[in-house]
């Protein structure tokens, strides 16, 4: 069943986006989705572009934020240990003022990437949680280098930047690559040090143990992240779904949703030999409606007849549509001759009690022409379309304002 919506509603829930009631998997691939969601061609090929350039976009943004944060940790870092004054009392070694130097021109090209690939449309991805990521791997790295400056006696700082950017920059950074690397590095840094007999300070065992801390956090909070930019993907495609399939005026199922639903409701009837009925509407003299009154009084009376239809189809099947200009069907299912009867004549009266005044309408209010065509054993959409239509151009000929049965006119 397609989803109820109410007719106010901008933004559907994710309930409302689960199309025809089934319950998909979270998708794993965006092309995946796009076969399943059968977009036209333009559209799928748009949404695949934009998808792939926004991941795209995200891990540039991704690894820059990480290697930028890591540069400025390295530049605090050369702070606490008095490099910075070593340097201005002119004692510095052509080392330090070079690393110091090095890792502040590093810092300014990874703002300025950051700034030039940031994505503004990426608003699922908080840039909080995204700064918290980074600092996870950024937190990996520097131990990876206290590491080797542990062992070796000197800093790998540089040699690891262009390292990790060289990697990091075409990746999308993937959950288990983020544990991964900034868990396994952190620990390094602690207990490889220690395995290999280097002697820590205090003040060394806490410079390598925060990253541990951090990056496990952050694992936790990539995975938190993941699971959120997953799930708003898969909204993000509901939402594309029920744009596809919902009329823009009346929140109603559009006539894409109704002609796949028909199909479905035929199969399932003939599989579990039922009768389902087609119902097609018609607002009666609509023309002169718009003429006497204009076109938002016209528009406010469609979402009124269609808030009717949408009360009317409330099992699970049932499904209301606007499939043309000021034309409405309703799928009911399974459906005896007495409910149907009374569902009809319920329709008319709701409409009726909306006292919509038309000067030129039947009784000086707006009404509906109705036609009901029910299926036949091996009945396929397009006859049973055709067999309603025809009833409802019947009730049209007749007077407008009633509803012709199929029973009625074999
Ligand atoms: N306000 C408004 N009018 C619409 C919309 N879609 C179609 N219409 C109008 O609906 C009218 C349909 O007119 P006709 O097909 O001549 O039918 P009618 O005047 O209802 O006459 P009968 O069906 O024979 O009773 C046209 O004037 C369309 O402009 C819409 O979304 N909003």
């Amino acid at each position: 069943m397609m989803p109820k919506k109410p007719n106010n509603a901008v933004t559907p829930s994710a309930q409302e986006l689960i199309p025809n009631g089934q319950r998909r998997p979270i998708p794993q691939s965006v092309k995946d989705d796009i076969k399943w969601l059968k977009l036209p061609k333009e559209l799928s090929h748009e949404f695949e572009r934009q998808s792939e350039m926004e991941s795209r976009v995200s891990s540039y943004a991704m690894a820059c934020f990480g290697l930028g944060i890591w540069c400025c940790y390295s530049i605090l870092d050369q702070l606490i240990y008095g490099y910075w004054e070593a340097i201005i009392a002119g004692n510095s070694s052509y080392l330090h003022s070079s690393l110091v130097i090095e890792r502040t021109v590093v810092a300014a090209i990874l703002i300025f990437a950051v700034i030039k690939y940031r994505n503004p449309s990426n608003k699922y991805i908080s840039s909080t949680i995204k700064f918290l990521i980074l600092l996870s791997i950024s937190a990996g790295t520097a131990a990876a280098a206290a590491i080797h400056e542990a062992i070796n006696g000197y800093n790998l700082s540089g040699t690891l930047v262009i390292l990790i950017m060289i990697i990091s920059l075409p990746i999308n950074i993937s959950l288990m690559t983020c544990i991964f690397f900034s868990f396994t590095v952190g620990a390094l840094g602690i207990f490889l040090p220690i395995f290999l007999g280097v002697q820590l300070s205090k003040i060394e065992i806490f410079h390598r143990t925060w990253p541990l801390v951090v990056a496990t956090g952050m694992g936790a909070l990539t995975h938190y992240h993941l699971q959120l930019s997953k799930f708003n993907q898969f909204l993000l495609h509901r939402q594309m779904d029920w744009l596809a399939h919902s009329d823009g005026l009346t929140n109603l199922n559009n006539r894409r949703a109704f002609n796949e639903h028909l199909s479905k409701c035929l199969a399932l009837a003939k599989r579990d030999n039922l009768q389902i009925a087609l119902v097609l509407l018609d607002v009666d003299y609509f023309k002169r409606f718009n003429d006497c009154y204009g076109h938002e009084a016209g528009d406010q009376a469609l979402i009124s007849i269609a808030k009717v239809l949408q009360d009317v189809s409330v099992r699970e099947l049932d499904m209301a549509a606007r499939t043309g200009g000021e034309e409405m069907a309703l799928i009911l299912h399974d459906i005896n001759f007495i409910s149907l009867k009374e569902t009809i004549s319920q329709i008319s009266k709701s409409i009726s009690d909306l006292k919509i005044p038309h000067e030129y309408g039947v009784n000086g209010q707006i009404s509906v022409s109705v036609g009901v065509a029910t299926s036949l054993k091996n009945d396929n959409p397009k006859d049973l379309y055709i067999r309603a239509d025809r009833l409802l151009y019947a009730s049209k000929n007749s007077g407008r304002a009633r509803a012709t049965y199929e029973f009625d006119n074999p």
